[in-house]
């Protein structure tokens, strides 16, 4: 083909990478933007960009003394969420994808999309955004390259990933990269005035696994936009791991220092807007330990040398629902965007120019709310959005752990899966071995949030916490669960493991209350788990797994009636017997591709209800 016509900014000499070059050129000659910008990812950059979202309207600065370098932003009210009915997984068989996900063929979503892409990006601008998912000091760092034509995105990026100049110079000319097309689908035409936050009612989110590809269309919100963290680091990623053995995961990563300075390192997989920030940046109410961060969304887990997992947090920022964030239950997300530097999006703005939202104490007299509308303590509706979003840099958490750069991660001792359930799972139960645990993530079940786009509080199968990110047939995962048991090229030793809890953190009494406390007062639970690891605390045996005796768990200083202790901890066979047969149906739709193991682990379930 010949070179597009003179797109300002094509003729780069930011790299001399020939698949980037040829790629970004191919993409500008289809999309016509008005020039293209590599992004180097400097101050002056980012001051830039949000000068120009401020003079466009989309962001709002915020009051230098509340939060410094910091803009409230407010979509368009149809753009606000993760939109699973429009996420794709492209793979050459449709039986690749398996049940779980959305798909059509390669070919034929290309050609759709080739054609919302002609053109959609004329009036605009396309950034380049060269970005690294974990530290650029890896073994194999993993390249991404983002092309966008929203300058929020190269904001927010610059926020959630290593990205710039640095990057692009690591790529040199023969790095690998996974490129990630991006467009919001609202095409400028000559004199047309713009809107705040331009988007398309049309949304594709599509991957390509087999090729490794990202194409994204008409949505510039969080999970669908910021291409390096779902789409990449979580659908890619499970695909690549698949292939290269190791696990991509929705898992918060945290450091947990005992009062004799023993330190664990533990995962944990709970769906969207379900408590993984909150866990990660706890802080115990129990005198003498200590959690120090490490990732709250994504955990990469690779077998070390030592034949144990690490886990590695392929991010730079936290992307964090803001309702409920708070001193009270998270101090140091508050510490943490208390710096600035910070991007909020759709939360209600206060008249000195400082953020609120719902959870935050008491509500100031007067708001601007996420729609641009006066709000007041008596307004109907809530000021900010329930899946509003901080987007704030991982640096600024001052209790993050020093591990936190190192490619190599943290070895794993424990792994947490849990849901937000009203009912039947209880506070926490070990798993019996390696194979049960992956029988609780397999049928893990929550109700549905507002992090993605539909009804919320229906309770559904979220595997893993994966269900919207598994980017292969979910059988096939399952599988891949059950041979990482194996440990190492399948030579493993069980011991070196991590041991697998499910946690519910959402049980609620017949009033409607929840059961158990929550935030800080996990430590308790943390605190049960490794002793658990050590051989040191009690449990009793159930039918679902080892949970603790109410004795068991510290409750020194927990202002908790025993009465809420033990409902939070019962297990009730009824309620589970009522439960086996959705497990049943659940475990159907994957056919032939379900390991036989999880079979099994259900008819001991079954058996052991029986019994019980
Ligand atoms: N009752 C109760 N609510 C909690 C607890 N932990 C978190 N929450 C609430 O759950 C919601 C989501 O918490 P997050 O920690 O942001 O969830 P997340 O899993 O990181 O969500 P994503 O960023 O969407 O993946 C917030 O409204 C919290 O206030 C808890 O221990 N108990
Ligand atoms: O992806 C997003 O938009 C936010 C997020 O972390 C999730 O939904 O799990
Ligand atoms: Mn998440």
């Amino acid at each position: 083909m010949s070179a597009p016509v003179a797109i300002q900014g094509l003729d780069t000499t930011a790299t001399t990478h020939p698949g980037l070059l040829s790629w970004v050129a191919e993409m500008a000659t289809l999309t016509t933007p008005d020039r293209v910008v590599w992004c180097d990812g400097s101050d002056a950059e980012w001051r830039r960009l949000t000068d120009q979202l401020v003079e466009a309207g989309t962001l709002v600065r915020l009051d230098e003394k509340h939060k410094p370098n910091s803009f409230w932003a407010r979509t368009d009210p149809s753009d606000v969420a993760r939109v699973e009915e429009r996420t794709f997984i492209c793979s050459e068989r449709e039986s690749d994808a398996g049940p779980t996900n959305n798909w059509m063929a390669p070919h034929e979503m290309k050609q759709t999309m080739t054609e919302l892409y002609r053109g959609c990006m004329r009036g605009r601008t396309m950034y380049v955004i060269p970005f690294c998912m974990g530290p650029l000091t890896a073994e194999k760092p993993m390249f991404g390259v983002e092309l966008t034509d929203s300058a929020y995105v190269v904001a927010s990026m610059r926020i959630m990933a290593r990205m710039g100049s640095e990057v692009l110079a690591a790529m040199g000319d023969t790095a690998e990269f996974v490129p990630a097309m991006h467009s919001i689908g609202a095409p400028l035409e000559p004199g047309e005035a713009d809107v705040a936050w331009p988007c398309s009612q049309t949304k594709y989110i599509s991957h390509f696994p087999e090729t490794r590809e990202i194409w994204s269309y008409g949505s510039g919100y969080g999970g669908n936009s910021l291409l390096g963290k779902k789409c990449f680091s979580l659908r890619i990623g499970s695909v690549m791991g698949r292939d290269e053995g190791w696990l991509a995961e929705h898992m918060l990563i945290l450091r947990l220092t005992s009062p004799a300075g023993k330190v664990y390192h533990i995962t944990g997989a709970f769906p969207s807007a379900c408590g993984k920030t909150n866990l990660a940046m706890l802080e115990p109410t129990i005198p003498g330990w200590k959690v120090e961060t490490l990732g709250d969304d994504i955990a990469w887990m690779r077998f070390g040398e030592d034949g144990r997992l690490y886990a590695v947090n392929p991010e730079y920022g936290l992307f964090g629902v803001a309702p409920g964030t708070d001193y009270t239950t998270n101090p140091n997300a508050m510490r943490t965007i208390a710096k600035g530097n910070s991007l909020f999006t759709n939360v209600a703005l206060t008249d000195d120019g400082d953020i609120w939202w719902e959870g935050m104490g008491e509500p100031p007299a007067h708001l601007t709310d996420w729609k641009g509308r006066d709000w007041t303590p008596d307004s109907d509706e809530p000021s900010s959005h329930p899946n509003s979003r901080f987007c704030t840099p991982i640096t600024q958490c001052p209790i993050l752990a020093d591990a936190y750069d190192d490619p190599r991660g943290v070895p794993i001792d424990a792994i947490l899966f849990g849901g937000r359930r009203a009912g039947t799972i209880p506070l926490v139960s070990q798993s019996r071995d390696w194979n049960h645990g992956v029988f609780q993530g397999a049928t893990l079940s929550s109700e549905t949030t507002a992090a993605a786009v539909g009804k919320v509080g229906v309770v559904r199968r979220d595997p893993m916490a994966m269900l919207p990110f598994i980017g292969y047939h979910a059988g096939d995962y399952f599988s891949h669960w059950i041979d990482m048991g194996k440990g190492p090229a399948g030579g493993g030793d069980a011991d070196r493991l991590p041991k697998i809890f499910y946690v519910n953190w959402f049980r609620r009494g017949e009033d409607g209350r929840f059961l158990w406390p929550g935030f800080g007062e996990n430590s308790r639970v943390l605190k049960w788990v490794v002793e658990r690891l050590e051989g040191t605390a009690e449990a009793r045996e159930t039918p679902v797994g080892f949970v603790p005796t109410p004795e068991a768990l510290d409750t020194d200083g927990l202002d908790i009636s025993r009465d809420d202790l033990v409902a939070a901890l019962a297990v009730d066979p009824e309620e589970w017997r009522a439960e086996l047969p959705s497990i049943n149906e659940w475990f159907e739709r994957f056919g032939d591709k379900l390991p036989g193991v999880l079979w099994a682990e259900l008819d001991a379930l079954k058996a052991r209800l029986a019994n019980d």
